[in-house]
């Protein structure tokens, strides 16, 4: 049994004003939207339901794990689409989030599974700390205590058949999930919630989120390079594979895998960065269940062990050594396919050859290097 996310971007953000809904407007260089997919993600939630605007289905750059869903014309229904696209048999817990959350730390989603353990529901709650009025236009009209009130977060978290259910009683209407949830009865936990864990409503908010990002990023940014280096003799052949391309040529390259000598670099250099040794390690030649294997099996590997550890890969560089094959009309889909293995932008991957000069056994054409960079950033 798994724990999901849904996270409501359905709404236009009219407050927020812009050109574009707020999600798709931009925050430190990401999008809204980018963020916040980016928190729930690393939270370790599976799957994460994004509900969108039927108009922003297809919208670019979303990560392909996720799941895109067309919501309602009110926050409640846009919950109601994402929940129907899950499966109580499978999944124990249902986490709802505002996309227009982008700054969520990560303890509060751990709080609030955490309290899920032993309750039925969970959210995230914050005291009110300044003095309540009531206001007739521009003037006090009263006072409000503020004995017992709190600021409501999300993400909402709640175990999912009693949510479906709670959902498909509710007239409709609700602010968020826990007035739902409530209406069926349902305990709700309050969990601590955090100050950086502000919903963007107003033009003036996005400075304020912008600003927590920096300083979480400031303070937990964590930047490592690895290189990785690897080198393949030529056998009798029609063409070698690299970087997960099969470039025409008159011999092939040996090894116990399809010696992929580029993807392998480039494999070790994440490793590297993560000191989680090199395919070998991994992947033991001794072992032949992986002999003939299709190389984007270890660098998918090492893409999600990353991933697992809180990295994610900012760039790739790899030079292909050799007189021959010449790389260079293959670049482009090389940068292609390693972009679909490893989920990232192809612009973030660079792979280029060089000759070396026909000195040494590359430039003998007994066989072909290559080296490989590749720099993670704590996500
Ligand atoms: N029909 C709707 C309305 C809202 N939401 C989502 O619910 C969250 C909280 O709503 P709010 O902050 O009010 O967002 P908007 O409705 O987009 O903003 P506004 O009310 O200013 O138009 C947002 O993540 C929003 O995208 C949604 O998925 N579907
Ligand atoms: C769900 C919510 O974020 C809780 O604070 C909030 O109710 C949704 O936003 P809105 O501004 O009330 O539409």
């Amino acid at each position: 049994m798994t724990d999901a996310a849904i996270i409501v971007a359905a709404g236009r953000g009219t407050r927020a004003k812009g050109q574009t809904a707020k999600q798709w407007q931009m925050l430190g260089g990401r999008r809204v939207a980018d963020w916040t997919i980016d928190a729930i993600q690393r939270a370790g939630l599976s799957p994460i339901i994004v509900v969108l605007h039927p108009d922003d289905m297809a919208v670019s750059g979303l990560p392909k794990e996720v799941i895109r869903v067309a919501g309602g014309a009110s926050r409640d229904a846009s919950v109601r689409a994402g929940l129907a696209e899950l499966d109580p048999a499978v999944v124990r817990n249902v986490l709802i989030h505002d996309v227009a959350r982008p700054c969520v730390p990560l303890s509060v989603v751990a709080a609030v599974r955490a309290a899920l353990d032993h309750s039925e529901a969970a959210a995230p709650g914050l005291a009110v700390t300044d003095a309540l009025w009531r206001a007739d236009d521009d003037h006090v009209s009263g006072v409000q205590s503020r004995e017992g009130l709190l600021r409501a977060q999300t993400p909402q978290g709640f175990r999912l058949a009693p949510l479906i259910a709670a959902h498909a009683a509710h007239p409709g209407g609700a602010a968020d999930d826990v007035e739902v949830a409530r209406a069926a009865g349902m305990s709700v936990r309050i969990v601590a919630g955090h100050e950086d864990n502000l919903k963007i409503t107003l033009p003036e908010d996005f400075a304020r989120a912008e600003a927590i990002l920096n300083r979480q990023q400031d303070r937990s940014m964590d930047i490592r390079l690895g290189n990785g280096f690897d080198v393949h003799a030529f056998e009798p052949g029609d063409g070698c594979w690299l970087c997960g391309i099969k470039v025409p040529h008159d011999k092939a390259l040996k090894g116990h895998s399809d010696a992929d000598v580029g993807m392998h670099a480039v494999t070790d250099a994440i490793y590297g960065a993560l000191a989680e040794g090199d395919i070998g390690r991994h992947f033991p030649p001794s072992d032949p269940q992986w002999k003939g294997a299709e190389s984007h099996i270890f660098l998918a590997h090492a893409v999600a062990l990353a991933k697992t550890k809180g990295y994610r890969i900012s760039n790739i560089d790899c030079t292909l050594i050799c007189e021959q094959p010449k790389v260079g009309p293959h670049a482009s889909a090389m940068q292609a396919r390693m972009a679909d293995i490893t989920g990232m932008q192809a612009d973030r991957i660079s792979i280029k050859a060089t000759t070396s000069e026909k000195l040494g056994f590359t430039g003998r054409e007994e066989g072909i290097a290559a080296i490989a960079t590749a720099t993670l950033i704590s996500a």
